[in-house]
């Protein structure tokens, strides 16, 4: 009788042992086997070879051998599984015959604020966003044009004023800019107020007065450039900069314009952004261009073929994300404002710091001593 009652008492007992829980690394493995992410040789499946794991502060680092034959293209489509499995943030690079995958312990922040311990005085270096590893920084030197998109309110126009407070805290003396600000002008007529600031166009016909001022000069200087045999602005003595804001690229697109004769002076932007885009970079000229439409309505060709670096907010589908980014992920991007994907080489998630009016006015008195009475 007594053995009747024990061996239910057994089982149940057996039920409440806690399991022992996946490390990450049986979880990756367990991913990568039932994702098939293997080749098949002999009739034997040869999956990712684990190499070794490097433990750090924030993250790990997991690196395995490839088989030959498994494309990076192949691994690329497991990483959804990889962060849903470890419910945790993943990054991963192909670097000397290795794969390694990054897991990240903890979540970025949703919101932090930008200061002036951010700026690299002499530099064309802005800060884009934080992520696990650190704050990451674009080098307009490097890479001279930014495409930026993404669904309206998670923080294009606060990124691209972090972007022009940076540039001209830098360099007060050799920044010039010009903004397309095609929402009326709002967001960025008050900067008018700073002298690095040339121009600030509010609509397609003052845009296109402002840019075919910009391309004529440039023509002098690709011709001056030629004379001199220069190839390269980072090459000569000229220290300035000039750099092309777009705040709605999209308000340029002549499908988009109705009225007949701002249809050709949109057209006339979208050549003028080409231009510039194609030959403006070796020459000293920048673009930011930025638009919610990521569609090839709103990113000309041209300007999307020369403009390698990409930053990409939340996009409301897969196709959008492929404009920015080339390749989907944007679009399952959490909803949150400032958090965004950053290409160059890779992609990286980051969030963008917080920048506002106040504070930027705020930053220009004090350092530039630029008489700024905001409200
Ligand atoms: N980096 C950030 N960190 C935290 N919050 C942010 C960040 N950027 C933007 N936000 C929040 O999101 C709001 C919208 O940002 P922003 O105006 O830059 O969006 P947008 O994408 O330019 O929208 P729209 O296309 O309508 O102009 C801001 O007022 C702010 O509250």
């Amino acid at each position: 009788m007594i053995e009747w009652l024990l061996f239910p008492l057994v089982i149940t007992g057996a039920a409440l042992i806690p399991k022992k829980q996946m490390t990450d690394k049986q979880k990756i493995q367990t991913i990568f086997e039932n994702c098939n992410l293997a080749i098949k040789r002999n009739d034997k499946f040869h999956y990712p070879k684990f190499q070794r794991e490097i433990k750090r502060d924030t993250y790990t680092t997991y690196l395995y051998y490839l088989p030959l034959g498994i494309s990076s293209d192949q691994f690329e489509d497991v990483i959804p599984a990889l962060k849903d499995g470890l419910n945790k943030e993943v990054e991963y690079e192909f670097k000397d015959g290795l794969l390694r995958v990054d897991v990240f312990e903890s979540e970025l922040p949703e919101k932090w604020s930008y200061d002036v311990t951010l700026l690299q005085p002499g530099t064309w270096e802005v800060p884009i966003g934080r992520n696990h590893k650190g704050i990451l920084y674009h080098d307009f030197e490097k890479y001279c044009h930014l495409l930026c998109g993404g669904v309206t309110r998670f923080g294009k126009t606060v990124f691209l004023k972090e972007v022009m407070n940076t540039l001209i805290l830098n360099n007060p003396q050799n920044v010039e800019i010009y903004v397309l600000d095609l929402k009326a002008g709002l967001e960025f007529s008050k900067y008018k107020a700073f002298p690095q600031v040339k121009e600030v166009a509010c609509d397609v016909y003052e845009s296109a007065q402002v840019l075919h001022q910009i391309t004529n000069e440039l023509k002098k200087i690709e011709l001056y450039f030629r004379e001199k045999g220069y190839t390269n602005i980072i090459d000569t003595p000229f220290k300035k900069r000039k750099f092309i804001f777009v705040d709605e690229g999209a308000e340029l697109s002549p499908n988009i314009v109705k009225d007949k004769t701002a249809k050709k002076y949109a057209e006339y932007c979208q050549g003028a952004l080409s231009e510039i885009a194609r030959i403006g970079g070796g020459l000293g000229y920048r673009l930011i261009y930025a638009t919610q439409y990521p569609t090839k309505e709103a990113v000309p060709m041209q300007v999307k073929m020369n403009i390698v670096a990409r930053l990409s907010f939340i996009c409301a589908s897969q196709v959008a994300s492929r404009v920015l980014l080339d390749d989907v992920g944007a679009e399952s991007l959490p909803s949150i404002p400032g958090r965004s994907i950053y290409l160059v080489e890779k992609m990286r998630t980051v969030q963008v710091p917080y920048i506002d009016d106040k504070m930027i006015f705020k930053m220009m008195g004090e350092m530039l001593h630029v008489d700024t009475n905001i409200k």
